[in-house]
């Protein structure tokens, strides 16, 4: 057979030995996907450590069927997380199986930072993924990064924690423009073109999203995610985070990343080159693919997702998004360049209003607009000081919370 005349660059760098993978909120939409696609390669990767919220019993089971060499849980003592372990253990006809356990608050950055570990999936809710993205990065592992939301929050904390190539983005938009990015030089992107679903409340008008419930919110058009990221998508928050997630990532200028509408969630993001070229990476809505490939960066996994059938007819379709209706871009847009401890503000008002939502305390619209109205109050000069630090950043955070908490109280 005569050689390729064309360079594939990744075709001779396999790993020797199966990667170890240590999955943090294992429970969740990401962790347990993040779990199947493990065990359907296991010549490429295997489970060396877990660390969860309060599912104690999956969690258990999970470490059960893995024999994973540590295990984490953020509710409840070593005691019980031991004990489940045990029932589970029991359940599953396993013997002698005693993986290093911890427990409480700390207990998902002590999994991260385990030695055990090559690779960490990040894929805990919320700006308390923090501290397991910084264990991670100090430990030297590769960090597969789904919570945005530690990124966002600690912004040049994060970025200036991390060697070259450490964070392999898993958020579908930025695994896709990862992809896109490997068809050229960083002189030669022109834009950065983020898609976004629209969310179940596309079309609307601000009118009609007064009385929206959360279980409306909750009906994501093209995505099935846990319940903070998905009611994210309905408020175009979810986009404003990716944006400031691509901008950090990538090192692309704010004013050179777009959103765009693409209700079938097929294109997951498009990088311009500065020829006129656009690379778009496609497949069906499955995170599992992005995981795959952000665990096993920079291979592919055969088999991670199925592919587009191009056999039956299909319409993939584009609009601008209404930022009039959606001002969560534009906000957060404003935020990112007001100071670095401006969107830990943003996010964590927006984490107090969405759960005050679910509690059917406050309607749709007063979700972006606590945010607008604590983002505006914030001053990062009197709350977080000049310099940046992990101190500064929960400062910020903490002002954030009770700032929106008391706004929240009020409605
Ligand atoms: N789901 C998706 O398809 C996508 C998600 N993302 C991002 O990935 C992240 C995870 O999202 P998703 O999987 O949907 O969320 P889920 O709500 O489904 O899962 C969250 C996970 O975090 C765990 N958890 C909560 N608190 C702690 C804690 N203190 N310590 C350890 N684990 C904890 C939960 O544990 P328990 O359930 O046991 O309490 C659960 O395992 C988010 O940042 C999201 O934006 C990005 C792209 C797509
Ligand atoms: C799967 C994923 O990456 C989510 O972040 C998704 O992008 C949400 O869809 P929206 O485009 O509706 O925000
Ligand atoms: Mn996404």
């Amino acid at each position: 057979m005569s050689e390729s005349t064309f360079c594939f660059p990744l075709d001779d760098l396999a790993d020797a030995r199966p990667r170890r993978v240590a999955l943090i909120g294992s429970t969740g939409s990401i962790g347990t996907q993040g779990v199947e696609v493990i065990a359907g390669a296991p010549d490429r990767f295997e489970v060396a450590a877990l660390a969860g919220g309060a599912n104690l019993g999956l969690l258990a089971r999970q470490a059960v069927a893995s024999r994973a060499g540590a295990v984490g849980a953020a509710a409840g003592t070593v005691d019980d997380l031991a004990r489940a372990i045990d029932e589970a253990a029991e359940a599953a006809g396993e013997r002698g199986y005693r993986p290093e356990l911890f427990a409480g608050p700390d207990a998902a950055a002590s999994i991260a930072g385990w030695e055990g570990a090559d690779v960490v999936l990040n894929g805990i809710t919320g700006s308390i993924g923090l501290a397991p993205t910084l264990a991670a990065l100090r430990a030297g592992h590769l960090l597969a990064l789904a919570n945005k939301e530690s990124l966002i929050v600690g912004g040049a904390l994060v970025k200036d924690c991390a060697r070259p190539g450490q964070i392999i983005p898993v958020d579908s938009e930025h695994s896709a423009l990862a992809q896109a990015l490997r068809s050229g030089g960083a002189g030669e992107v022109s834009k950065l073109i983020v898609t976004a679903s629209g969310g179940p409340f596309r079309g609307r008008t601000r009118d009609d999203l007064a009385a929206v419930t959360p279980e409306q919110a909750l009906a994501h058009p093209t995505w099935d995610m846990g319940r903070v990221v998905t009611t994210n998508s309905a408020t175009m928050v979810n986009k404003a985070l990716e944006v400031i997630e691509a901008h950090l990532l990538f090192d692309i200028p704010l004013d050179r990343i777009e959103p765009v509408v693409h209700p079938q969630s097929v294109i997951h993001s498009m990088v311009e080159f500065v020829d006129g070229s656009i690379m778009a990476q496609a497949s069906p809505p499955d995170m599992r693919l992005p995981i795959a490939l952000g665990i096993g960066w920079p291979h592919r996994v055969p088999g991670a997702a199925h592919p587009v059938d191009f056999t039956s007819a299909a319409s993939w379709t584009f609009e601008p998004l209404d930022e009039d209706t959606f001002g969560a871009i534009r906000l957060a847009k404003q935020a990112a360049a007001a100071s670095d401890t401006h969107m830990a503000v943003y996010n964590a008002a927006n984490e107090e209003a969405v759960e005050a939502f679910h509690e059917r305390r406050i309607g749709f619209l007063d979700i972006v607009d606590t945010v607008d109205a604590v983002v505006g109050e914030y001053d990062a000069g009197t709350v977080a000081g000049a310099e940046l630090t992990v101190e500064s950043v929960l400062a910020a955070e903490a002002w954030a919370r009770n700032a929106a908490r008391n706004r929240l109280g009020e409605m």
